[in-house]
């Protein structure tokens, strides 16, 4: 089969008509090659941002408290928590590199193989019959030889829809600047009735944690409630106390009911989109990046409104309150070949990390958590 031809569109193209402002920067930023004119508005707060901080568009702002010590849980790291605020984006914070290469490796392992178990609902539960301990062990029994279970389809011969198995995301039929697979990337093997825990690992979208999630109608169900794992629940109640002084959210009223952990392979990406599903909007929503960095796009509450690039790297971590906690957000791209050299196996002291590290070479895990009520 022959190369698809990519086509970029011009910018005054008609093509570009009765696009919204949000959709054209999304399209224009998952481009495989990103135009060094665009990369130059890319704000980068883990990085060199001195021209953003002199132009105001990042302004640094203090912590009420460091976060690392409120919870050892983000490991140990040299200098002092530094936190920026947008210009253009009220009430979003972003805390760049709080984690240290430990701290995020562990989070990493607890993700894929702790909190994709039993009584968690990941996508694959909606077609597949997972072990109730989760794909993970089965996964590691695989890549040491032990033996290869397969997974079997729920309804024998039913063939689940992208918008089924996904983010509620359908494919781009007009991507026109290049051939973009979203979510989930092989459609074809939900034709197979049975695969193997390795086939199924690039399959995994996401996770639920506490109240679980109803991707059709968009609420939670309130009556089915998986933990919240404790690790998860200190990291946020450390980040909602240390920035308590911006947001004027008490820690004391936080609680970290629900969360959502994403699974981005390199080729997905997470379109435009609103949290609303949750009651309370005053409260927070905290969100920790790990492994490959992504163009995280966010602008206002309506798509008409460019929106801002930020570049979130492993480590970063996300607070939206305020005006941003509504405001459309999207994940369009991941850069492959980001995922920093400390968390290579050599600098990870931790026998079982290879595995994982494997995994996250290749992925983007993020965990965003929120208070429902
Ligand atoms: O992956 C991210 O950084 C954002 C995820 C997100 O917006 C969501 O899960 O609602
Ligand atoms: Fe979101």
């Amino acid at each position: 089969m022959g190369k698809k031809k990519r086509i970029i569109l011009p910018p005054d193209s008609p093509a570009w008509a009765n696009q919204t402002a949000f959709r054209i920067a999304e399209r224009s930023w998952k481009r495989r090659t990103i135009p060094a004119q665009l990369r130059e508005t890319l704000l980068d707060p883990g990085g060199d941002c001195t021209a953003a901080l002199d132009s105001g568009q990042l302004r640094r702002v203090d912590l009420a408290e460091d976060p690392r010590k409120l919870c050892r849980g983000f490991g140990a790291n040299g200098e002092a928590a530094t936190a920026y605020a947008v210009r253009d984006i009220p009430g979003l914070v972003v805390i760049p590199g709080l984690f240290s290469g430990p701290a995020q490796a562990g989070v990493v392992r607890a993700c894929l193989a702790e909190y994709t178990a039993h009584p968690n609902v990941t996508n694959l539960d909606t077609h597949w019959r997972l072990p109730a301990s989760g794909l993970w062990g089965l996964y590691e029994r695989e890549r040491n030889g032990l033996d290869v279970d397969v997974l079997e389809m729920r309804h024998d011969g039913k063939v689940p829809s992208v918008k089924e198995e996904g983010y509620g995301d359908v494919p781009d039929q007009n991507a026109t600047d290049e051939k973009v697979r979203i979510d989930p990337p092989t459609t074809a093997t939900h034709y197979l009735k049975a695969m193997t825990a390795s086939q199924a690992l690039p399959r995994l979208r996401w996770t639920s944690l506490g109240f679980q999630y109803n991707w059709s109608n968009k609420t939670y169900h309130l009556d089915r409630h998986a933990p919240m794992p404790v690790l998860i629940d200190e990291l946020c109640g450390a980040v909602v106390a240390a920035i308590a002084n911006l947001t004027a959210y008490p820690a004391e009223k936080w609680k970290s009911e629900a969360g959502i952990v994403n699974f981005y392979q390199l080729r997905d990406l997470l379109m435009a989109h609103q949290d609303r599903s949750e009651e309370n909007s005053e409260a927070p929503l905290v969100s920790f990046s790990f492994g490959n960095s992504c163009i995280f796009l966010i602008g206002t509450d309506s798509r008409d409104d460019i929106p801002t690039p930020i570049l979130l790297r492993s480590g970063d971590v996300l607070v939206m309150h305020g005006a941003s906690r509504r405001a459309f957000h999207s994940v369009p791209r991941i850069l492959e070949n980001t995922i920093p050299e400390y968390l290579a196996p050599e600098h990870i002291d931790d026998k079982e990390w290879p595995p994982f590290y494997e995994y996250l070479k290749d992925a983007r895990v993020n965990v965003n958590v929120r208070q429902v009520f």
